[in-house]
C-alpha cells in the first residue's frame, strides 16, 4: 500500500524547490495537482502548478462532496482559495505520492486517508533568511506583490505556530539551510517510510 509524503513549511521555506528536486530524483513518486482560484503567476502553467479554477467549479466540487481540504486566504487582492479534490488522482493501492500543503490541510488529509497513510515532512528556515529569499523571489516577478509577500510572512507565525506543530504531532522536521543536505535527509526519510 502506498503513502502520501506531505511537504509543509512557512512561505519561502523552500517547499516548491524541494518538491521539484525530489520529483526529479525519485520519479516513482506520483504527484497531485491541487486547485486554486488565485490568478496564475508569471511562469506558471495550467494543470502543472495548479488547476486554475473559479468559484463556480469549486461550488460543484463541494456539492458533490469531492473536496478533501479547502483553505482560503484573505489577500490584498481578494479571497484566494486552494483545495484538494477527490477527483481520481490519488490511488494508494499501488503508488506513493509527494504533495505540498499546510498544517491544517495535512490534518484534513490525515482525517480523510488515515494517519498511517500520510507522512508529514516539515521544512524550516531561520526567519531572517526566509524573508530574504522571499524578497529575492518576489523581485524577479514582473509585477512584484510586496504587500502580499509581507502579509504571508506575518500570517505564517499563526499558521505554523509551535503549538499547532505539536498538536498535529509533527516530528519529521528538516532544516533547509543547505539545499543538498536537506534533500538528502528528506529522501532518506521517504525511502525509510515507503
Ligand atoms: N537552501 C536554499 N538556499 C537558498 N535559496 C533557497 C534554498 N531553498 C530554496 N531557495 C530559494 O528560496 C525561494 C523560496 O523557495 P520556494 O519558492 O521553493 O519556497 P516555498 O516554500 O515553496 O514558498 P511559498 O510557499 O511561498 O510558495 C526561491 O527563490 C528558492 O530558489
Amino acid at each position: 500500500m502506498g503513502k502520501i509524503f506531505y511537504l509543509m513549511g512557512k512561505s519561502s521555506s523552500g517547499k516548491d524547490t524541494i518538491f521539484q528536486e525530489i520529483k526529479k530524483k525519485m520519479p516513482m513518486l506520483r504527484t497531485v495537482t491541487l486547485y486554486t482560484t488565485r490568478p496564475m503567476r508569471e511562469g506558471e502553467k495550467e494543470g502543472r502548478e495548479y488547476f486554475f479554477t473559479d468559484e463556480e467549479t469549486l461550488r460543484m466540487f463541494l456539492e458533490s462532496d469531492k473536496v478533501i481540504e479547502l483553505r482560503e486566504y484573505q489577500t490584498i487582492h481578494g479571497i484566494w482559495k486552494y483545495f484538494t479534490a477527490d477527483d481520481g488522482q490519488i490511488c494508494l493501492d499501488d503508488s506513493n505520492y509527494l504533495m505540498i500543503g499546510t498544517l491544517d490541510s495535512y490534518g484534513k488529509m490525515r482525517a480523510y486517508f488515515g494517519e498511517e497513510k500520510i507522512m508529514p515532512v516539515y521544512v524550516e528556515v531561520e526567519d531572517g533568511e526566509r524573508l530574504m529569499r522571499a524578497l529575492q523571489r518576489e523581485r524577479m516577478q514582473e509585477e512584484p506583490k510586496y504587500a502580499e509577500m509581507c502579509r504571508r510572512f506575518l500570517a505564517d507565525t499563526e499558521d505554523f505556530s509551535e503549538e499547532k506543530i505539536r498538536r498535529y504531532r509533527i516530528s519529521a522536521r528538516f532544516e533547509n539551510t543547505c539545499l543538498d543536505r536537506c534533500l538528502e535527509e528528506i529522501m532518506l526519510y521517504i525511502r525509510n517510510n515507503m
